[in-house]
């Protein structure tokens, strides 16, 4: 067959790039220590994917995965359809069921989390998957992301190749049409399922490409072509944009204190937005709307040295404090202000409360002469007393705060490891895991 293909001619191309930047020292695509697993829907992408690539590529090193979701009558005889073409082909095969939340807003994304979860399980260290997206997903992608509203970010669509998980998700045939897949399938004479769901013009994907792009496509033949490059022109921005987002990080940023406000009133207002973008990016926080992003900036930088703002958020909060802006995570503020006392001997790990443990090791490390004693773990309630290692008198726990300089809004979530009704030590590494 012509090595001209499209398809054909894609999986080389990637083939050769992939194992030359990994292995950049030798720049080989001979080298085929490298496996691949294939995400095998049954659809004609993955099935012309997987073909191209065994044709290329020795099978012992790849292997196919189908998802079940079981959501429909139909995924058993699609994972059989995969199965019997895998052994036919001599490419290791295997299903993997998952549970995937019906009762969730869409369907679509909730099967989506749920089958990227187990690949994720399955890829190891400096593994590869590959899902068979083509230019025309990434056309609709773009449209999609456009009529969302999104930045830079989000119109770069879907990346060639992307970290995932333990190893690397790659989209090999991005730069392939679906008409070139079809027509790749009609001439190896493959079979292929087609999923209903695909036709059901109420998803928006659906809605986009089978209205949207054929009439835009009556204008501008060339659309998916285009679209695919407008995708590419904005993640070279988006590189830049994150370039300089971790430029002011690193100049603005204090690990222990926070970002320093007097650094973010140095910056223009869109390095600003930019620069809280990454920060949300790095908590593994949803993106603030751009009028979320106002608000946080004018209330955080407006407000007088000795003022306390605080904007919350569903998994915490944003504070000013002095001249820093902090994050506190939900569990260490408000579920956690329930807490009852707790007894404790020291000798082993004690969960404070979901994700706090205080562990034995660091009461052995800071307080070796509190273990094996009553000890009693609580949370402030005023009027405690305090006394150091060591001191024969104590002295009131709020001079001990002041003199430590512990920020007014963490006094309230600080762990205070008690002796005889007496604080002996005070935990605040919860704390600092949430800035
Ligand atoms: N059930 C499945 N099992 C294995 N791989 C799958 C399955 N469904 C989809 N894939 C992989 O994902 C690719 C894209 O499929 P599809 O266009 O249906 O995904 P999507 O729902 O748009 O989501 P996303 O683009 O995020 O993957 C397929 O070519 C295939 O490689």
């Amino acid at each position: 067959m012509s090595k001209q293909e499209p398809v054909s001619v894609a999986i080389s191309t990637f083939l050769a790039q992939f194992i030359s930047q990994k292995n950049s020292s030798k720049a080989s695509n001979a080298d085929h220590s490298q496996t691949f697993t294939i995400a095998l829907s049954g659809g004609a992408d993955s099935v012309a994917l997987l073909h191209a690539i065994s044709s290329q590529y020795p099978k012992d090193k790849l292997k196919a995965i189908y998802i079940n979701h079981q959501l429909q009558a139909v995924s058993d005889e699609w994972a059989d359809f995969c199965q019997s073409w895998c052994q036919e082909l001599g490419v290791d095969f295997e299903v993997i069921a998952v549970e995937v939340d019906q009762k969730a807003a869409s369907l679509e994304n909730s099967a989506r989390k749920a089958r990227y979860q187990a690949f994720s399980k399955v890829i190891d260290s400096g593994q590869c998957l590959l899902t068979g997206h083509h230019q025309d997903d990434q056309a609709e992608t773009l449209l999609l992301q456009l009529f969302r509203g999104a930045g830079p970010k989000g119109l770069s669509a879907m990346p060639y190749i992307t970290s995932f998980a333990e190893g690397y998700h790659a989209r090999p045939l991005l730069s392939v049409s679906k008409a070139e897949v079809l027509e790749y399938c009609k001439e190896h004479q493959l079979s292929f399922v087609d999923d209903p769901s695909n036709l059901d013009t109420q998803h928006r994907r659906n809605f986009v490409r089978h209205r949207v792009i054929p009439l835009l496509e009556q204008e501008w033949p060339q659309l998916t072509t285009t679209l695919s490059r407008v995708s590419q022109l904005q993640a070279d921005t988006q590189v830049i944009v994150e370039e300089r987002a971790q430029e002011d990080w690193e100049a603005c940023y204090t690990e222990g204190k926070g970002l320093s406000v007097e650094g973010l009133k140095k910056l223009s207002e869109v390095r600003q937005n930019s620069l809280i973008r990454y920060w949300f990016e790095k908590l593994g926080l949803g993106m603030p709307s751009v009028k979320v992003l106002e608000q946080l900036l004018s209330q955080m930088l407006e407000a007088e040295t000795d003022a306390q703002p605080m904007i919350e958020f569903k998994q915490g909060s944003l504070r000013r404090h002095q001249d820093h802006l902090v994050w506190l995570s939900q569990h260490s503020s408000s579920n956690f202000k329930e807490l009852e006392d707790t007894t404790w001997d020291g000798k082993k790990d004690l969960q404070v409360a979901d994700g706090i443990t205080i562990t034995a090791e660091w009461l052995e490390t800071h307080y070796p002469e509190l273990i094996g004693e009553n000890l009693v773990v609580s949370l402030r309630r005023g009027g405690e007393r305090f006394r150091k290692k060591n001191a024969r008198q104590s002295t009131s726990l709020k001079n001990y705060f002041q003199e430590q300089k512990f920020p007014a809004w963490q006094r309230d979530v600080l762990l205070l490891i008690k002796l005889n009704d007496e604080v002996r030590a005070v935990y605040a590494e919860h704390l600092k895991d949430s800035l």
